[in-house]
């Protein structure tokens, strides 16, 4: 059988590659405008945080390449070649796509490396890769939506959830809750037909069934520092309403609208939302995260092969 190259262009939000990046990152994230010597310092401040650099880099590199080695190995007659495409740091998706173009791709696959995607977010990058081929004069691509809807990604969470779960005592499971989160939007940015708070509730929903979870609640994380309302409830909030309100005493957050250990989980839950947990005296935990998980690496295999035989025409 002839193999046919398949391009592979996974795509994230992007993270500083150093403590030296931090600064145009920002700037990036706010369209070109340097954020104040305050902000600035601030976000410096939670980089340090968490050891001066996000993992974030290292694992999206290492979660594109075990994705393109499982599908090199389920498709023999295809063979993937891998790029990956940032929003808000190099490479950018436009300099994924060029690439492609210029090795002579015809024909790829791009998926975002995150379960919900709102219009103004998520879903902008496969129509920037999209309209950087359009531009550039190919390559085809296919675009995978909606990945949080397969099975493997309701089973991860679930095995996770069933795993933190386990080493409970019976008698406290009874004040247990586990917060399912996805990073907040600003209120403006979400138009009335936007599916992001719904795939936030229906996933929740999903893993809370698969997990047989009686507890459960979904809020927003990670709120930027800006002026704008923001999608709420705040997470930190939620906790504070959940233990006075519901008489809840352990918390179990899963942020299942990222995919890797970064900023918004080892800062904004493991520090922030664990202050909260602990000052008002309950348990923080916090079940890991897919980063490369063998089950989590299948999910993206499973929705990036449904895509492409769906592209073919062949009933996935
Ligand atoms: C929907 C969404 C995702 C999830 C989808 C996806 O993953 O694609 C996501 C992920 C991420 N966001 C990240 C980092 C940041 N996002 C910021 C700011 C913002 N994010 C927004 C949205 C999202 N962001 C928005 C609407 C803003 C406000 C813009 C403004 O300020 O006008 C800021 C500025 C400071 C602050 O506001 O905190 C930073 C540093 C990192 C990298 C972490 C690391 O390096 O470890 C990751 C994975
Ligand atoms: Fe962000």
């Amino acid at each position: 059988m002839s193999q046919q190259t398949t391009g592979l262009l996974l795509m994230a939000y992007g993270t500083p590659h150093g403590p030296d990046s931090i600064d145009s990152f920002y700037t990036h994230i706010r369209h070109g405008q340097r954020p104040s010597d305050a902000l600035l310092q601030e976000l410096r401040n939670r980089y340090q945080a968490i050891g001066g650099t996000s993992p974030l880099a290292h694992i999206t590199k290492a979660q594109a390449d075990a994705l393109a080695t499982r599908l090199n190995a389920r498709h023999a007659d295809q063979r993937f070649k891998l790029y990956i495409g940032l929003k808000h740091a190099e490479p950018f998706i436009e300099d994924a796509v060029e690439a492609m173009h210029h090795d002579g791709i015809t024909q790829a696959v791009a998926l975002a490396l995150a379960p919900y995607d709102a219009n103004a977010s998520v879903h902008g990058y496969g129509e920037r890769a999209q309209g950087a081929a359009a531009w550039l004069g190919g390559p085809a691509i296919t675009v995978v939506s909606d990945w949080c809807r397969q099975g493997k990604f309701v089973r991860y969470w679930a095995e996770q959830i069933r795993t933190a779960l386990a080493v409970i005592p019976e008698d406290d499971l009874r004040t247990t809750v586990v917060i399912f989160s996805a990073h907040s939007l600003p209120a403006a940015m979400l138009g009335p037909p936007d599916r992001y708070p719904r795939q936030l509730e229906e996933s929740a929903r999903s893993i809370a069934q698969a997990a047989h979870l009686k507890h459960y609640a979904t809020g927003w994380q990670s709120a930027g520092r800006t002026a704008d309302s923001w999608l709420g409830p705040d997470i930190r909030e939620l906790t504070r309403d959940l233990w006075s309100r519901g008489g809840y005493r352990t918390f179990v957050y899963c942020a299942t609208g990222f995919v890797a250990d970064h900023l918004e989980v080892l800062y904004d839950l493991d520090v922030e939302c664990r202050a909260v947990v602990t000052a008002l005296g309950g348990r923080y935990i916090r079940p890991a995260m897919p980063n490369t998980a063998p089950l989590f690496i299948d999910c993206l295999a499973d929705a990036a092969s449904d895509a492409l035989a769906h592209q073919a025409g062949v009933p996935a």
